[in-house]
C-alpha cells in the first residue's frame, strides 16, 4: 500500500541567531484532521519554529515538508500558496479596513484576476468579488463572528478581532493552519468556543498545529502535544503521556521565570 505522506513534516530543525540556538533540533509531523499543540515556557523556540516553518525565518538546518514536497527556506508567499495558513500572536489586521475586507484580502492571493479586471473591472473582476464577499461571510458566520462587518478593525474587542484573524485564515482553505497563542487574551467563555472552533476546523480536514500557554486548553484539545525546552524538542506523546513525562514537569517547574510566577500565584491566594 502506498503510504499517505504527512501534511507537515518538520526533520531536524534549527535556527541560530547569532550564536543562540532558538530552535535546536525540532522533528515532528502533523496529519490531515489532526490538532497538535507545541508547548514550552516561554523563549523555548516554539515562534521561531513557526516562523521556520512559514518562510519567516531561513532555518539554519533541517527541513520542512508540505504534503511530501520540500519547502524548506522557501519565502512566505510559496509556503502560503503551497498550502499553509497562520495567524499571530500579535495580531496583523489591517485596522483601517473592513472586517469584510480583512477577510477577504488573504483570499484575494489566490484569485484569478489580474491587473486588467482590476482596473476596468471587468466581468471577471465584479464575479470574483462578489465571490470573495459570500466567502468572507462564509467563514465569519464559520468562527462564530456576531459583530458588524461593515466597521473598521479598530471598532472591535480583541476576541472579536482574533475571530476575524482566524476567519481569515480559514478563507484561504489551507491544507495546514498554524494558531500562535488563539487562547491569549480571551476570557472563559471565549475559550469555551475557540475550542470548539479548532474542533471543527479539524473536522474540514485541516492539519491543525497550535502554540499555547493555557494548559487546560492544550490537554482537553490536542491529539498529540510537542513539548520544548531551550530550543529541544524534549517531548511528543498524547496528553496524558507528556502530562507524566518527568522531563516536561521539570521543564515547567525548575525555571526561575515559572517559580516567579507561582511565588506570586501564592501570595494572590495570601492575600484573599
Ligand atoms: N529575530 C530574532 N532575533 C534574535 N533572537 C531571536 C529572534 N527571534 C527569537 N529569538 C530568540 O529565540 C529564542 C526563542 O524565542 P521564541 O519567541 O521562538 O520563543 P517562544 O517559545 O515562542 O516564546 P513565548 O512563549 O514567550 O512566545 C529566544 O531566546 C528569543 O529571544
Amino acid at each position: 500500500m502506498e503510504e499517505v505522506s504527512a501534511v507537515l513534516e518538520v526533520k531536524d530543525l534549527e535556527i541560530s541567531f547569532g550564536g543562540v540556538k532558538a530552535v535546536d533540533g525540532l522533528s515532528f509531523s502533523a496529519n490531515a484532521k489532526e490538532i497538535i499543540a507545541v508547548i514550552g515556557p516561554n523563549g523555548a523556540g516554539k515562534t521561531s519554529a513557526f516562523n521556520c516553518i512559514t518562510g519567516f525565518y531561513k532555518p539554519t538546518g533541517g527541513s520542512v515538508k508540505l504534503n511530501g514536497a520540500d519547502v524548506t527556506g522557501q519565502r512566505p508567499a510559496d509556503i502560503a500558496h503551497a498550502g499553509v495558513s497562520r495567524t499571530f500572536q500579535n495580531l496583523r489586521l489591517f485596522h483601517d479596513m473592513t472586517v469584510l475586507d480583512n477577510v477577504r484580502a488573504g483570499m484575494h492571493l489566490y484569485g484569478g484576476q489580474n491587473f486588467f479586471d482590476a482596473i476596468f473591472h471587468t466581468p471577471r473582476f465584479k464575479h470574483s468579488e462578489a465571490h470573495y464577499t459570500e466567502e468572507a461571510h462564509y467563514w465569519l458566520d464559520f468562527v462564530g463572528y456576531r459583530g458588524r462587518r461593515g466597521v473598521p478593525i479598530r471598532n472591535l474587542s480583541y476576541g472579536q478581532q482574533k475571530q476575524v484573524e482566524i476567519s481569515r485564515a480559514l478563507a484561504r482553505k489551507s491544507d495546514l493552519l498554524l494558531l500562535d497563542e488563539p487562547a491569549a487574551g480571551l476570557n472563559h467563555s471565549e475559550k469555551q468556543s475557540l475550542l470548539e472552533l479548532v474542533r471543527r476546523i479539524r473536522d474540514l480536514g485541516t492539519a491543525v498545529v497550535l502554540i499555547e500557554h493555557d494548559m487546560g486548553l492544550v490537554m482537553e484539545v490536542s491529539e498529540r502535544i510537542v513539548v520544548m525546552n531551550f530550543g529541544r524538542e524534549i517531548a511528543d506523546g498524547t496528553p496524558a503521556e507528556v502530562k507524566a513525562n518527568p522531563a516536561v514537569i521539570e521543564a515547567y517547574l525548575g525555571r526561575d521565570d515559572d517559580a516567579d510566577d507561582q511565588d506570586q500565584e501564592v501570595a494572590a491566594h495570601g492575600d484573599a
